[in-house]
């Protein structure tokens, strides 16, 4: 790959190019696009690592130990010994392999970004008995944690033969307040068949300088933090104090959504999980409806931002015939409202089922309901329940305002999804996300998120992780797939189509 850093450099060692601190001395000025956190200030330091090849091609790459600690010795991968492994043609992931951002592009125009490919490196920054990896769970629960837990333990023994894996017991805060647990392929065994997390979890409790002291402390060298959107910036804060102080540190961020809401990545573990489960309470709701004249069935499922796990239920069931997400606004009075078209469809069918995500609607609740701006420990807006208000209101509209004798049926599924075991697929995708955050921390990369990315397993920078949230965009395909599926109205004002293109083109951009 021939590859420049402001043009200025070619044929260099990523590595190389970027041993940071002195980039500025060479007179090289990556690009200086430092994004806005949200209330990291400490990031600010942080400067992506960019290099620039020909035709528009551009890697941002993830931070390794050796831009920050000068001479690290390197060591041969002890895969190369290991039989499983010595015997798969091209192993070993090449230095200049790079996953492409978007597979779809215009021809000859723009910029094609990439992200470094994840995979095993023929040299390793850590001798197997030097390892002191530790591993912690944030934020809510997730199918498929245990499952990534158990493969970091398991990737680390089986194939590095490191030994010492501390877990971190209950979230961040657990790192300063709590004892730990030492975790042995024994010990981590069967936890893939439970739901949660052995370690437990927690929200707040981020104090980045007690957790960076115990980590150092302990004589930690490897980090492997489990968690949402907010737990990545809380390892990216992490990764930086690290970085200040000069530790041989690996940081490895694993991403944990059940909503699906963090960019870049294709799909976070647990959403299929999530998804399947949601199919058994629409049948339930559908066959209710359906079991008593003018029924109603009304589900409510995760989704506090973004309505993922909403849209493709619905699109996988067939039986909604109105799905509700927080990206798409709607309102229940008048022409083209919910109150009429729910109307119609029960006139047409004499049943209707209903999907709602969890953040749907909370403007038109807070409207009624004089709502508080409270928040969870982490910061999170505290939602009122939509799925009982929207209950009453269609309940009240239908016995007050029209004719109708209606049954509504409410299920609310929201804890039910996320507490059961990942499935055959997710248990594949946490093995191969464990497995690339351990190749990538031994092979000395650090401050990187692992995921796929088209299909492909990369090392993705923190700051590109959480500087914007996945969200379902309304002016996208596979809503209007959901429209046409649904045959429910859009309920857009041409106000909604404006700014929903606007954070269409944000998300592209991004
Ligand atoms: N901006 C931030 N900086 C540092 N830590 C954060 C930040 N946002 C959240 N955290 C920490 O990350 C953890 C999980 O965050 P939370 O938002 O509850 O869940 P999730 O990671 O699933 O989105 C909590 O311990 C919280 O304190
Ligand atoms: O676990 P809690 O604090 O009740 O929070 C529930 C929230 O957790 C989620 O399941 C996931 O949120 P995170 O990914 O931020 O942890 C949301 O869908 C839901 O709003
Ligand atoms: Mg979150």
């Amino acid at each position: 790959m021939e590859s420049t850093v402001s043009n200025s450099v070619s044929n260099g060692s990523v590595a190389e190019i970027f041993a940071s601190d002195d980039k500025e001395k060479a007179g090289l000025n990556p690009r200086n696009g430092f994004v806005s956190m949200g209330g990291i200030g400490l990031l600010k330091n942080l400067q992506p690592k960019i290099v620039s090849g020909d035709f528009g091609f551009i890697l941002e790459d993830v931070p390794h130990l050796s831009d920050y600690i000068p001479h690290l010795p390197t060591y041969t991968n002890p895969l190369q010994y290991n039989p499983a492994y010595s015997v798969v043609k091209q192993y070993f992931v090449d230095h200049d392999d790079t996953v492409a951002q978007k597979i779809q592009q215009v021809f000859l125009s723009g910029s094609r970004m990439h992200f470094r490919r994840a995979g095993p490196r023929q040299r390793v920054y850590f001798k197997s008995d030097e390892v002191h990896a530790c591993i912690v769970t944030c934020g809510g629960l997730c199918p498929g944690l245990n499952t990534v837990i158990r493969e970091i333990v398991c990737g680390l023994h089986h194939m590095y033969d490191v030994k010492r894996v501390l877990g971190i017991v209950g979230g961040y805060r657990g790192f300063y307040s709590k004892n730990t647990v030492s975790l042995t392929p024994k010990f981590v065994n069967d936890i893939h068949k439970r739901g949660g997390t052995i370690l437990g979890t927690s929200r707040g409790g981020h104090d980045t300088k007690k957790i960076v002291d115990s980590i150092q402390d302990r004589g930690i060298n490897q980090v492997y933090i489990l968690g949402g959107d907010g737990t990545q910036k809380g390892a990216a804060v992490i990764f930086e104090e690290i970085r200040r102080r000069g530790l041989k540190v690996a940081v490895a961020g694993i991403p944990k959504t059940i909503d699906n809401d963090i960019p870049v990545i294709d799909k976070s573990f647990g959403f299929d999980t999530a998804v399947e489960e949601a199919q058994r309470a629409i049948n339930a709701a559908h066959v209710e409806a359906t079991s008593i004249e003018n029924g109603i069935g009304l589900v409510k499922l995760m989704g506090r931002y973004s309505g993922f796990i909403a849209m493709y239920a619905t699109l996988a069931s067939r039986d909604v015939d109105c799905c509700l997400i927080p990206e798409s606004p709607f309102y229940l009075e008048g022409p083209g409202g919910l109150f009429e078209y729910i109307e119609k469809r029960l006139k047409e069918n004499g049943h209707m089922v209903i999907v709602i995500a969890e953040g749907a609607g909370q403007e038109l609740l807070s409207e009624s309901l004089h709502s508080t701006d409270q928040q969870d420990a982490s910061g999170n807006k505290l939602l009122q329940d939509v799925g009982l208000w929207i209950s009453q209101r269609i309940k009240d509209h239908f016995s007050k305002r029209s004719k109708m004798a209606i049954n509504l049926k409410y299920i609310d599924l929201m804890y039910m999804i996320r507490a059961v075991p990942s499935n055959a697929s997710d248990n594949v995708y946490c093995t191969l996300l464990a497995q690339s955050a351990v190749h990538g921390a031994m092979a000395g990369y650090t401050g990187f998120t692992v995921g796929p990315v088209n299909g492909r397993h990369a090392y993705i920078p923190f700051h590109r992780i959480i500087e914007k949230q996945h969200k379902v965009v309304i002016t996208d395909r596979m809503w209007a797939r959901l429209l046409s599926s649904t045959n429910q109205p859009s309920f857009l004002s041409i106000k909604d189509v404006i700014e929903a293109s606007k954070t269409e083109s944000d998300l592209l951009n991004c």
